[in-house]
C-alpha cells in the first residue's frame, strides 16, 4: 500500500461557505480530514495542517517554511508522494517555489478548488482524490512539482490560473498539461525536460514585479529602484520590448547592479532581442537586461528571489534563467 503525506496549508479547499450570507471562509474543522475514511485500505494517508491560509497571504517565507516542511518529513518516514493543498490564487507560486527549492525524486503534487468544500459542485474533495491517485504513482517520480486540478496534470513551471471562477481555471498556455486523471487511472504524455534545484537557506531579497503599457515612461521603475529593491522583474510588451521613454531609468537600474530580468506580458511565446528600434530587444539585451523564457511575472519573480540567495553576479544569473 503506498503511503501519502498530505500537507494541507489553506485556501478555498479548507474552507466553507455560510448559506446565509455567502460569504467563503475558513472553518474551525478541515472539511477534507474524513479523506482517509474515504480511502481505507487503499491507500495510507497521513493528514497535517501547516497552515490555515488563505493563498493571498502566503508569502515566500511560508513557501520555504513548507519546503523544509516536506524534507524533514520525508527524511523521517518513507512517503511514497506528498500532495499539499493550496488556495488557488497563488498556488502557481508556491509549486513553482517547491519546485525550485525541492530536492526528492517523489511526487509533490499541489492541488486546490475553485467551489469552497459546502458549495454545490465542490472540487475540492475530487481534485484532493486525483492529487492522491498522482502522488502515489510510480510514473509521477522525477517530474518536479505537478499541479493536479480539474483532471490535469500541469508542470509547476509551465500552469496559470487563468480564470476567476472556472474549475478548469489551472492552463499550462505554452505547452498544455503533461498527463490527466480519469476515474481509474493516471496517464502522462509528455517526458520532462531538465530540471535544476537550488538548496537556499533563506528568501529574504526584494524584487518588485512591473507591468509594461503603451505611452509608460520611466516614473515607475525609477520609484522601484529608489526603494531600494535587489532585483526587478518587467512583463514587458510583445516578444521583449519596451517604450523607449523607459531607457533612461532602465540605465540608472542597470548601474546600480540591480538585476532587471524580463518576460513578456503576453499570455504564450517567449522572450528575445528581435528588434533594433530604440526600446526593442536588441537594446534591452545590450544593457544587460537578463531574458527569462517559458516564465510569468511572477514565478521570474520567484526565481529571482531564489537565485540572488545563491549569487550576485550578473553573469551567473543570466545563466540560472537561461
Ligand atoms: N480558490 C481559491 O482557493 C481562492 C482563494 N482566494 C485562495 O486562494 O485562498
Amino acid at each position: 500500500m503506498k503511503r501519502i503525506l498530505i500537507i494541507h496549508t489553506g485556501g478555498t479547499i479548507s474552507m466553507k461557505e455560510d448559506k446565509e450570507t455567502g460569504e467563503v471562509n475558513t472553518s474551525s474543522r478541515h472539511p477534507l480530514e474524513e479523506i482517509s475514511t474515504v480511502l481505507q485500505g487503499r491507500v495510507e494517508i497521513e493528514d497535517d495542517i501547516l497552515f490555515y491560509l488563505p493563498s493571498p497571504h502566503i508569502r515566500p517565507d511560508h513557501m520555504l517554511k513548507l519546503g523544509r516542511y516536506v524534507h524533514e518529513k520525508m527524511a523521517k518516514r518513507n512517503y511514497d508522494g506528498v500532495v499539499i493543498t493550496h488556495g488557488t490564487d497563488t498556488l502557481e507560486e508556491t509549486a513553482y517555489f517547491l519546485d525550485l527549492f525541492l530536492q526528492t525524486r517523489k511526487p509533490v503534487v499541489v492541488t486546490g478548488a475553485m467551489r469552497s468544500s459546502n458549495e454545490i459542485g465542490a472540487d475540492g474533495l475530487y481534485n484532493l482524490l486525483s492529487a492522491i491517485k498522482v502522488a502515489s504513482c510510480d510514473e509521477a517520480q522525477d517530474k518536479g512539482v505537478l499541479v493536479v486540478m480539474n483532471d490535469e496534470i500541469h508542470t509547476a513551471k509551465n500552469v496559470t490560473k487563468t480564470s476567476t471562477s472556472n474549475v478548469a481555471t489551472f492552463q499550462s498556455p505554452q505547452y498544455g498539461p503533461i498527463g490527466i486523471t480519469t476515474k481509474s487511472d493516471v496517464f502522462f504524455h509528455h517526458k520532462m525536460t531538465r530540471h535544476d534545484s537550488y538548496p537556499i537557506q533563506n528568501i529574504g531579497k526584494r524584487v518588485s514585479l512591473i507591468k509594461a503599457y503603451a505611452g509608460m515612461d520611466g516614473d515607475l521603475i525609477d520609484a522601484v529602484r529608489e526603494s531600494r529593491v535587489d532585483g526587478l522583474i518587467i512583463e514587458a510588451l510583445g516578444q521583449g520590448n519596451l517604450p523607449p521613454e523607459t531607457m533612461e531609468a532602465l540605465e540608472r537600474t542597470i548601474k546600480e547592479g540591480i538585476p532587471v530580468v524580463l518576460v513578456s506580458r503576453c499570455y504564450q511565446g517567449i522572450v528575445q532581442d528581435t528588434y533594433g528600434y530604440p526600446g526593442g530587444g536588441r537594446q534591452l539585451r545590450n544593457m544587460g537586461i537578463i531574458f527569462a523564457n517559458g516564465l510569468t511575472g511572477p514565478k521570474a519573480r520567484i526565481k529571482l528571489m531564489v537565485a540572488l540567495e545563491m549569487t550576485a553576479n550578473m553573469t551567473e544569473l543570466e545563466h540560472m534563467f537561461s
